[in-house]
């Protein structure tokens, strides 16, 4: 048997991280060599060895885990949400001067959530009106979600590219946030919800029609072949990578 790739995982005790320690440990051809939390020190990740460092955290620290260990050398997949275009730029430069250092940053590692995105950036150049609606657990600190950010901004080029303009939209009057949030000119909608885990719905309307891509995420472990897929793939990735859906080919 080939080398085992040895992995660090950072939010180790948090809900996401705490799945994928397990899913490290359950899978044969991957060795844990170190489980961080938030009081750790990251030396950790590079004393112990690491190759593939794993950042489930929060959005306030994980860029700033993805440039300490790039300055070591380390690969990084990151499932944290909250990154903007000036986060990955910067960690895009970085990557220019480490050559050889992957580093794959992906808002969703569910397939069934890639594949969502792959058939909305299909569909989005045939409907007049298009919006996302997330839905999450109550205790999820960010929104809109990193998953519906995404999507927006795919359907939002894929319309633009296709010469369509603003949704139909008469509304002008009612309570401040009422149409959500609005990416790429695509309207986001954010629920929060006892009982849910993550889900994503993409509606897409015509006159007489509606198209809903609907995706559901019921139980954590439906991110882990993702995550694990892109631990096995970083490392022959150098520079930046944003999205599951280049690693399956469906970017
Ligand atoms: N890409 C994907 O497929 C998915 C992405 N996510 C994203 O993953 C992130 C984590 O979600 P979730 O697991 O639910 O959140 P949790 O709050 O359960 O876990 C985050 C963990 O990170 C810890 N932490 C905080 N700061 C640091 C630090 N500097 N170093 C190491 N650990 C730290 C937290 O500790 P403490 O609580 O003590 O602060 C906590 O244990 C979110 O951004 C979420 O949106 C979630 C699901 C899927
Ligand atoms: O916080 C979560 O739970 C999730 N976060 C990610 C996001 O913000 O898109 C992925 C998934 O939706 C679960």
């Amino acid at each position: 048997m080939s080398e085992r790739i040895r992995v660090a995982v950072l939010g180790a005790a948090g809900r996401m991280g705490s799945t994928v320690v397990q899913a490290v440990e359950a899978a044969d051809d991957l060795e844990l060599v170190a489980s961080l939390d938030a009081s750790d020190d990251l030396g950790a990740v590079t004393a112990a060895g690491a190759q593939v460092a794993v950042d489930f955290t929060v959005p306030s620290v994980t860029e700033a885990n993805v440039h300490a260990l790039v300055d070591a050398g380390v690969h990084v997949v990151v499932g944290t949400t909250g990154w903007d275009d000036a986060a990955l730029g910067r960690v895009r430069d970085h990557l220019a001067d480490r050559p050889g250092v992957g580093v794959l940053v992906a808002p969703n590692f569910a397939l069934g959530a890639v594949l969502a995105l792959a058939f909305a950036r299909q569909a989005a150049r045939w409907f007049e009106s298009a919006e996302v609606v997330e839905l999450h657990h109550p205790n999820k600190v960010d929104a809109p979600s990193g998953t519906a950010q995404h999507t927006a901004r795919a359907i939002g080029a894929a319309r633009a590219a296709a010469g369509l303009g603003a949704s139909p939209d008469a509304t002008s009057t009612g309570l401040d946030g009422a149409r959500g949030s609005v990416v790429d000119g695509v309207h986001v909608h954010a629920v929060r919800l006892r009982g849910l885990v993550a889900h994503e719905e993409i509606l897409f309307g015509n006159a007489g029609e509606q198209l809903t891509i609907r995706h559901d995420s019921f139980d954590r472990v439906s991110f882990m072949p993702g995550v694990l897929l892109g631990v096995r793939r970083v490392g022959a990735l150098p520079g930046l990578t944003v999205g599951l859906e280049h690693v399956l080919d469906l970017g």
